[in-house]
């Protein structure tokens, strides 16, 4: 479904309202919510203004959508971003799990993402101007096994094609199993993208296409000027 604002805050405040009512259904069902956050420049404000939500947070364990393989105290980290923007306030109850940690190697690392069995409540996305959306980007050597729904991981390795970083992505098959997808996204151009991915069948030349095409797991875009 896609939600309209006329500004950020309007739309950060509902978009953060849509997450905290997402959690708070698992919880009072007795579960412990998972909560799975993109890096990038979008979300800051948006990982603010949730940190101060009235919500149960130590029944929330919060993860990343995906991660560039950096020292979590680089300043491109997202895990970094999280640490610094979300868990504090009121949500530093909550749990965490980051993905990248080197010096492991990555095959370590990805291992270590595996185990990882925990519900996804819901996946909170960005997307690039190039069509990509958590860390599956066009181009990359290894996005057809990202895209392949057949395979059971839920994390991925990615080279991006122009990006920086080498990244560790959940694979579609993964976000397929979230509870929901939360697409937040502003601007004309990424409209424009949203909306050529949106007027055509799947394909990975936009990989956030397959997010928008399928109908097993329902996809709120939440987009600002
Ligand atoms: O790079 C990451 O870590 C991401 O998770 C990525 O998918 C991001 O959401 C988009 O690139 C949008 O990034 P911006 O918000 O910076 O435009």
């Amino acid at each position: 479904m896609w939600h309209e604002y006329p500004d950020a805050p309007s739309c950060i405040e509902a978009l953060a309202g849509h997450i905290v009512s997402a959690l708070r259904r698992d919880i009072a069902a007795g579960r412990q919510a998972g909560l799975a956050v993109s890096g990038g420049r979008s979300p800051i404000a948006l990982f603010d203004a949730l940190s101060q939500a009235e919500l149960d947070w130590e029944f929330v364990t919060v993860t990343l959508v995906d991660e560039r393989y950096l020292p979590p105290t680089h300043a491109d980290s997202n895990e970094r971003l999280v640490r610094k923007h979300l868990l504090r306030n009121r949500a530093a109850a909550a749990g965490f799990l980051g993905l990248a940690h080197p010096p492991e190697g990555m095959q370590a690392n990805l291992q270590r993402a595996n185990r990882q069995k925990h519900r996804i409540t819901l996946a909170v996305l960005g997307m690039g101007e190039d069509g990509h959306t958590a860390s599956l980007f066009p181009g990359a050597p290894q996005l057809g096994r990202a895209l392949d729904g057949a395979r059971g991981d839920r994390y991925v390795h990615v080279s991006p094609p122009k990006a920086p970083y080498e990244r560790i992505s959940m694979s579609l098959n993964a976000l397929m199993r979230a509870g929901g997808l939360a697409l937040y996204i502003s601007g004309p151009a990424k409209r424009r993208v949203y909306e050529t991915a949106a007027a055509q069948a799947a394909t990975p030349a936009l990989p956030v296409s397959y997010l928008i095409a399928q109908q097993e797991v329902p996809l709120d875009v939440y987009w600002h000027p």
